[in-house]
């Protein structure tokens, strides 16, 4: 994992307006992306595009698209998504974290527990997992709120000079003048669809979801605060549900059923997949890791949908 700092980036050439590109093409120009495209996946080989490591959830991250990540406040969408991304960039998927609510440290350290699966990796263990990344994962280390035509800089460099596939911005508020600018909400969002396009990369964007009736309500993409436009200019909309009703019965000394999940990963909206629907995770505090499956199960392993 390394630090991307500004003084790395050659914001002046990006920032500079791109000369107007030629962009009306032959069909046969796509001849071999739609023969990719429309080939089918060869049993056992790795799938076409990466896909969200969990059993049982069919949404992919393709190049040239969006995900939405959403949740209400401290549903788990950032600890989920650098998880994800870890995983991805062990599969040699390169990507670059622009965090603008935490610190890079924080980050880090983070997907370094649930790699690890431990409260305290070992400095050895921290080396080791910083050695076999350090040339697949970035942070941008910028804290606060972003212009961005800043941010898009950040990402053309990211994807041009570094190779990344996967940029993640969390969050949409930190880019935009506030929740009431729902022009400059679609504005941004709409630039981002056409970066990742031009750039065949994938970005993954967390938004939050309105407050309103409690956290116990399962949230759909309309819960998404701000412009209703964000999620119909996307690609993708995934939405993480923490089951607080769960987590109040624990504490009420009542025992869950073991298939009851902590968290619950619902795919919203899938524009080119053809998979919508909910994934059951489990969550360890110690690790801060996602699971598929309940390890705690009285009854052997529980992976139920
Ligand atoms: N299912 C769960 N059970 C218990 N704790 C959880 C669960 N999911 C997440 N957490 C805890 O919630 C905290 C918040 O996680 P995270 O910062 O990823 O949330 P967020 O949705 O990005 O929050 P925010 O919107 O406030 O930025 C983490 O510290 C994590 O330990």
């Amino acid at each position: 994992m390394e630090l991307l700092t500004e003084d790395m980036i050659d914001f002046e050439g990006y920032l500079a307006e791109t000369e107007p590109q030629e962009r009306v093409r032959s069909v046969a120009m796509y001849a071999d992306e739609v023969i990719a495209e429309l080939a089918p996946d060869v049993l056992g080989s790795a799938p076409k595009y990466p896909k969200m490591p969990f059993a049982n959830c069919w949404l992919y991250f393709a190049p040239g698209e969006v995900t939405l990540w959403g949740g209400f406040n401290g549903s788990g969408k950032s600890m989920l998504q650098g998880q994800v991304l870890s995983t991805l960039a062990q599969d040699g998927h390169k990507s670059c974290t622009a965090s603008f609510e935490m610190k890079p440290p924080k980050t880090i350290s983070r997907m370094i527990r649930q790699h690890t699966g431990l409260r305290h990796p070992t400095p050895e263990q921290v080396r080791n997992f910083i050695q076999k990344t350090e040339k697949s994962m970035w942070v941008y280390d910028q804290q606060g709120s972003v212009h961005p035509k800043r941010l898009f800089a950040v990402i053309r460099h990211c994807a041009e000079k570094l190779g990344c596939t996967h940029i993640a911005v969390d969050s949409l508020m930190k880019c935009v003048k506030g929740t009431d600018d729902y022009n400059g909400q679609k504005e941004f969002v709409d630039q981002l669809t056409i970066i990742a396009r031009d750039l065949n990369i994938h970005i993954h964007l967390v938004v939050h979801l309105k407050k309103g009736e409690g956290d116990e309500k399962m949230p759909t993409r309309m819960d998404i605060s701000g412009s209703g436009a964000i999620a119909d200019l996307v690609d993708n909309v995934v939405l993480v549900y923490r089951n607080k009703r769960k987590e109040r019965d624990v504490d009420a000394g009542k025992t869950p059923p073991d298939d009851m999940a902590d968290t619950l990963l619902i795919c919203d909206k899938s524009r080119n997949g053809e998979w919508e629907g909910r994934v059951k995770l489990w969550f360890d505090p110690q690790s801060q890791k996602f699971t598929d499956f309940n390890k705690n199960a009285r009854r052997g392993l529980a992976r139920v949908l």
